[in-house]
């Protein structure tokens, strides 16, 4: 009897995780991000997604925050906090030492693919068909070096972005031209235990840099790395670095990353927030982040028949109702009006 429990449970998981997938979104510290997230739930809610909405939290997260965030139907995993080697690097931003915990969500290993998505992201169009792009790749947009945040490094400082690669050449002085390189404010993976063991590993012994976790990111991944279009990770700065390479009615993901860009606290005092076109961005966002319709409201989910004595012939029936169930449970989590 026991071991056709155990089948039956081997079973029930590998069937749960084939079709689980979901997005992935990280918070960390006692601030204001958790309106970010909130935000990024109620939005991809609006825009029917039929995934979830995971949550890695670090411990440092307070319960009166995880409990808004549950509220909007998230899911919270617990993670604990990834730290890069001691070094004397300065970080763009001193705040970007926590965000090699990113690297957590590696471990996710129920859900066979994920959608990461920082908290300072709202998705305005269905992304859900990124799921389906082929498996074994590491999806991301590019980035642009355009930015201050960029002075120290050689490409801002001959002037050279991938994002118009005509526009000032690679000098040969400086060694081959830089690969491709992505903003990890948004990606598309696969949870994977020996990948997750690898970049624990690799990170311990990879000197911090400016970007921390996503120059970490970018070169654990080179190989693997498959540029999608900027809809799916407007960087804001792009929209007065490379207007020519943006087409806002076309973006569906929006990326709040500018300085002063948050819409949470936007004041509109820092350069470039005056701009007619981040007004509107942020009042878009703003508006769903208010939108009462939009709140999660938590359906009931039919209890599943106990599976302590089932046979053969209702192992198929419990499987039956778990994906159905599971569905259920999919299309009933955070999903669009
Ligand atoms: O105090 C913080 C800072 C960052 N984050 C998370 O880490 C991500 C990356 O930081 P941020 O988006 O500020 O970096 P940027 O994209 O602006 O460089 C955020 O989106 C949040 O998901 C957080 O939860 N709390
Ligand atoms: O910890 C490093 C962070 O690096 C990235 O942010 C940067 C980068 O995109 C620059 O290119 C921009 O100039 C800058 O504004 C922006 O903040 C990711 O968005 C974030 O998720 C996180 O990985
Ligand atoms: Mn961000």
């Amino acid at each position: 009897m026991a071991n056709k429990t155990n089948t039956i449970s081997t079973t029930l998981v590998k069937a749960a995780s084939l079709q689980s997938r979901a997005y992935v979104t990280f918070l960390a510290g006692n601030g204001d991000y958790w309106k970010g997230v909130v935000g990024l739930a109620k939005g991809l809610r609006k825009v029917k997604s039929a995934y979830p909405l995971v949550v890695a939290v670090l411990p440092d997260v307070p319960d009166d925050h995880r409990q808004k965030l549950l509220s909007q139907g998230c899911i919270i995993r617990d993670i604990q906090p990834v730290y890069p080697p001691e070094n004397q690097t300065q970080f763009a931003m001193a705040y970007y030492v926590i965000n090699y915990s990113k690297l957590r969500i590696w471990e996710f290993v129920e859900y066979s693919k994920m959608i990461y998505l920082d908290g300072d992201i709202q998705v305005f169009g269905n992304i859900d068909h990124l799921f389906d792009m082929p498996n074994g790749y590491f999806y991301a947009v590019k980035d642009c070096f355009c930015e201050k945040t960029w002075s120290d490094s050689p490409q801002y400082k001959i002037g050279y972005c991938q994002q118009c690669p005509n526009k000032v050449q690679w000098p040969a002085n400086l060694g081959p031209k830089p690969p491709l390189y992505f903003n990890a404010g948004m990606f598309v993976y696969e949870p994977n235990l020996s990948t997750y063991d690898d970049l624990l590993s690799s990170v311990q012994t990879t000197p911090p840099t400016s970007f921390a976790e996503q120059d970490f990111l970018n070169i654990f991944f080179r190989d693997i790395y498959r540029p999608i279009p900027s809809d799916y990770n407007l960087v804001l700065a792009m929209l007065w670095r490379h207007p020519e390479n943006i087409k806002l009615e076309n973006v569906k993901v929006v990326h709040y990353c500018a300085a002063g860009s948050k819409p949470w606290r936007y004041t509109g005092e820092e350069e470039n927030m005056d701009r007619r076109d981040i007004k509107k961005l942020v009042k878009m966002w703003r508006d769903i982040y208010d939108d009462k319709s939009l709140d999660f409201k938590p359906t009931p989910v039919r209890a599943l028949p106990y599976p302590g004595t089932a046979d053969d012939e209702s192992v198929a029936e419990i499987l039956a109702a778990l994906s159905k169930a599971r569905i259920k449970k999919l299309v009933s989590a955070p999903r669009a009006a």
